[in-house]
């Protein structure tokens, strides 16, 4: 029989401080700027959850040299990067792991060498949707080899500037990928939208690390993104801010469970997952944000609507703010959140009823009927690192024990939370269960 690493959450409410941790997309995106400067930056505050060793290890299969400094207690380091100016491919396999962002980031890269690239994923990153660039290369006679849709992908054929038509409502990484090469090449190249843009704070993160890195790119509206060709990325000193999307699960604790305070976070942080703050006032939470720190009161909070288009990696712990809610959530536009690390509209739905809640899954969303508590019992992750987290912090209002199964997954974004969840007072045993 498998056994697989999973916790018992004894409920009880977290109080105290908690360092939040970097920005995973920042740090990605720091990282493959470095990469294709010329020269040494240094970024500070890196984490090395599995996401972004698998962004730093493909850079280094890009030739690209990177060393950090010690690791700090809180899992923290700098690390150095030194780009040449150039690509040189070292090992032609690019392992994604299952990071959205890696593979969707550093595809276009395959085509500033013309070299056969091949990227290969794990669990749900096999079949997350590439046909994005599919439709490019087939129009610039890029040669692909994928296994019937899914990885392993073969690349190979240089990239040529132009007009790329994109659609705005499957995932904005194409986006971001394309806008990390195209200033390099040696023509102005055009990025038309052709719906409406989702997730769009995930691109204006992009624009403006870009900026940081001496790129400029003309954002019409986030209808069409006008970049010029012959640039030169400029190494810089670059420190990461603190994660919104990971400061979501402890500001929920905190209106859950007792006063929680959440630091490193920028205020006026372009990340979309800030919106946890609006959303969570909007419900009736007591927070106070300052320039230092986020101070979050338990408080009674009320079901509302929320459009999570432009913030798709809220929904697993605004599900369970919304089960532990008074009257009814309704989460809407939330179609695309089926295509992530899980379908997190099932997988939320189906854990927290395991938990005693009243959630209906609906084709784009889900109707939440909030409860004052719930009952507890054994759950999956769904091998998702933010289905494992929410259902950490719905244990708080449990009676009984909860029991989180493939707990590990959490090493994909936040490879420290069940230490921070135990150092806010998480009562936690460890165990292996069958699968
Ligand atoms: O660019 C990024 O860093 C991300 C963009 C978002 O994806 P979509 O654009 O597919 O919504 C988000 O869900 C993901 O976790 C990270
Ligand atoms: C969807 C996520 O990441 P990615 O798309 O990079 O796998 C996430 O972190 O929730």
């Amino acid at each position: 029989m498998m056994c697989v690493k999973s916790v018992e959450i004894i409920p009880s409410p977290l109080k105290g401080n908690v360092k939040i941790p970097p920005s995973k997309s920042l740090s990605h995106r720091a990282i493959i700027c470095a990469g294709l400067s010329e020269g040494e930056s240094h970024i500070e505050n890196i984490a090395f959850s599995d996401d972004i060793i698998a962004t730093l290890e493909a850079m280094k299969s890009f030739g690209i040299i990177a060393r950090n400094s010690e690791i700090d207690i809180d899992g923290i380091c700098s690390v150095y990067i030194k780009g040449k100016g150039k690509l040189e491919l070292l090992r032609n396999q690019i392992d994604c792991k299952e990071s959205g962002s890696t593979i969707r980031f550093l595809i276009p890269m395959a085509g500033l060498l013309g070299e056969k690239v091949t990227y290969t994923g794990r669990g749900k990153l096999v079949e997350r949707p590439l046909d994005a660039y599919y439709k490019i290369f087939e129009e610039q006679d890029i040669a692909y080899y994928n296994h019937e849709g899914k990885l392993p992908l073969s690349v190979e054929g240089i990239l040529k500037p132009g007009i790329f038509n994109m659609k705005g409502n499957v995932s904005s990484q194409f986006i971001t990928g394309l806008l990390f090469v195209l200033p390099i090449l040696h023509k102005d190249s055009k990025i038309i939208i052709t719906t409406e843009l989702e997730s769009k704070g995930y691109v204006d993160l992009t624009l403006d690390i870009l900026k940081k890195f001496s790129i400029y790119v003309e954002n019409n509206n986030y209808k069409e993104f006008y970049i010029k060709g012959n640039q030169k990325y400029k190494p810089t000193e670059y420190r990461v801010e603190g994660d919104f999307s990971q400061a979501a699960f402890f500001i929920v604790a905190g209106i859950l469970g007792d006063e929680v305070v959440c630091k490193d976070l920028n205020v006026a942080s372009l990340q979309a997952d800030k919106a946890i703050l609006d959303i969570a006032k909007k419900m009736g939470a007591k927070l106070c944000v300052s320039d230092d720190f986020i101070k979050v009161e338990k408080s009674n909070t009320k079901g509302i609507i929320i459009d999570v288009s432009q913030c798709p990696d809220l929904v697993p712990i605004l599900s369970v703010l919304g089960a532990l809610s008074k009257g009814t959530t309704k989460i809407v536009n939330a179609a695309r959140v089926r295509i992530k690390e899980s379908d997190r509209l099932k997988a939320m739905a189906t854990e927290l009823n395991k938990l005693g809640a009243d959630v209906k899954e609906l084709t784009d969303g889900l109707e939440i009927h909030g409860k004052e508590q719930l009952n507890g019992g054994i759950v999956d992750s769904w091998n998702d690192h933010r289905i494992a987290m929410a259902l950490a912090i719905a244990s708080i209002k449990c009676t009984g024990p909860v029991i989180i199964k493939n707990s590990d997954a959490v090493k994909k974004s936040y490879p420290r939370f069940w230490k921070d969840f135990e150092k806010l007072g998480g009562k936690i045993n460890e165990r292996y269960m069958g699968k």
